[in-house]
């Protein structure tokens, strides 16, 4: 922990959920299932999902779904990321390598307003100000703060969201 004293309490963490393979939407609702019933983990809120154009990536990848979940969580951050990975393991991610399509990808973006810095953990994640991250943020609190970067909707309000649309899964139900 870089900055921010001794915790007192849970923390609201927030964790971004990708899915490129396989049934994505139910992946993703395996996902935040699980992460609601972890140890020491209370679900508070489910972003909308969205379908979105994979960036940072070469062609080819298919196109991901995505929400963000919002967590009360007594679990110290990385503890809180190993359980995330038994999560991805468990829905059956294959870690064929970094980028590589996947059945679902859990990112902690962030903790609270600590920020981490340790050998196999950065909070934020250098992932936060993707905009599909932010939009799915800007639906849990538009005003949460980005620790070094401001607030969400401020953010979001400059980012090009061009690739990121609303998802309406086949049985009607609407994500969020
Ligand atoms: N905030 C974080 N959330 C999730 N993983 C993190 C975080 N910070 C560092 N990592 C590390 O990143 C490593 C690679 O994770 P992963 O394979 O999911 O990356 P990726 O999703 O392909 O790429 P990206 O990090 O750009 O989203 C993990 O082993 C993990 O230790
Ligand atoms: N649209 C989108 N693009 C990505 C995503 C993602 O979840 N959604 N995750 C990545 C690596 O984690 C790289 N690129």
């Amino acid at each position: 922990m870089s900055r921010g004293s001794a915790r007192t309490g849970p923390v609201l963490a927030y964790l971004s959920l990708g899915s490129n393979l396989g049934d994505r939407f139910e992946n993703l609702r395996r996902a935040a299932a699980a992460v609601g019933a972890g140890p020491n983990l209370r679900l508070l809120g489910v972003s909308k999902v969205y379908r979105t154009e994979p960036v940072e990536v070469g062609p080819g990848h298919p196109e991901y779904l995505n929400c963000a979940l919002a967590v009360e969580c007594a679990l110290p951050p990385v503890e809180l990321l190993r359980f995330c990975q038994g999560v991805e393991a468990a829905l059956g991610r294959d870690r064929k390598g970094e980028l590589a399509p996947r059945t679902v990808d859990i990112d902690l973006l962030l903790y609270g307003e600590e920020t981490v810095a340790e050998p196999d953990l950065a909070v934020p994640h250098r992932g936060i100000v993707r905009a599909f991250n932010l939009r799915c943020l800007a639906d849990l609190d538009p005003k949460l703060e980005v620790p070094g970067r401001g607030r969400v909707e401020e953010l979001l309000a400059v980012a090009d969201t061009s690739g990121v649309r609303e998802f309406e899964a086949e049985t009607g139900v609407r994500g969020g």
